[in-house]
């Protein structure tokens, strides 16, 4: 049986779209994996699904699994793109979708540019619902990694994320650092990690380490959870332009209980099909 895809990218964090509301097919973690691979597969940092709603009031469930194979809860940069991919599919005519991930519901909205604008719910911040071992909330987590203690912020996107700052993103610790924070037995759950440099209030440059691939070009979570934590600190203002190695997303925040909103690109790069 034929399987049709399609590789898209935002900011060139890159993923398989794969339509499963008029196909049908099973992939386990197995297959995942080997697809993700960019020399024995297709490559891809994120296979995203598209599937029918469980909820009458929804457009879609949108299922989101990292290039390791393991299921997550959410992908900004896969947000855009699925509301690229629904539309230029013909899968609906709405510019506004409502969109189901096991991490909570997201708003999706394509503007007049072409560029998707995504409600993507509000951050959560106690410890158990990052999750993250600590008997309290606060802004500043110290870690003992191997004997020496790293100073984070924590909070969650739907998905978990830690937020170093660093004086310089260019000399980030991103490829040593990074998986050990990844692993670290008080994030239960494994977590995303993004190193942080603060160019002004409304400007910062990012490099996120992400759960289940490594380095990426870009997360959507990650810039979210970044500016989250540097407002909620006082360091940086409501609108903040976010660059990361792939390109600079736009993201705004009103506060405590507000949502996150994100905006940015979303590319269709090609369309497949494999053997299933
Ligand atoms: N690239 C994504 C995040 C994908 C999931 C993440 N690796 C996780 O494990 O939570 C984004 O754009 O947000």
């Amino acid at each position: 049986m034929m399987l049709h895809f399609t590789k898209m990218h935002g900011l060139g964090n890159d993923f398989m779209v794969v339509d499963l509301v008029t196909q049908r097919a099973r992939l386990d973690s197995e297959r995942i994996r080997a697809l993700a691979d960019r020399r024995f597969g297709i490559g891809f940092d994120q296979l995203l699904l598209v599937e029918p709603p469980l909820r009458p009031d929804m457009d879609f469930r949108y299922r989101i699994f990292n290039a390791d194979g393991s299921e997550v809860e959410n992908c900004g940069n896969g947000a855009r793109c699925f509301a690229r991919f629904v539309l230029d599919q013909k899968l609906t005519a709405k510019r506004e979708i409502a969109v189901q991930t096991a991490g909570g519901n997201l708003l999706l909205k394509v503007v007049d540019d072409g560029r998707v604008r995504v409600d993507m719910g509000a951050p959560r911040f106690a410890p158990a619902d990052i999750p993250l071992t600590a008997d309290a909330p606060a802004h500043d987590y110290a870690l003992d990694v191997d004997g020496e203690t790293v100073h984070l912020d924590a909070l969650s996107m739907g998905n978990p994320h830690a937020v170093i700052d660093v004086d310089s993103v260019d000399h980030a610790p991103v490829a040593t650092l990074g998986p050990r924070i990844e692993a670290h037995p008080r994030f239960p759950r494994r977590v995303n990690v993004g190193f942080m440099e603060i160019v002004s209030r409304q400007s910062v440059r990012l490099r996120v380490f992400e759960r289940g691939v490594g380095e990426t070009l870009a997360c959507g979570t990650g810039a979210c959870a970044a500016v989250v934590s540097g407002i909620r600190r006082g360091l940086l203002d409501q609108h903040v332009d976010v660059t990361l190695p792939g390109g600079t997303l736009s993201i705004e925040w009103a506060g405590p209980e507000h949502p996150v909103i994100m905006t940015g690109p979303a590319e269709r790069v090609f369309d497949g099909r494999i053997v299933i």
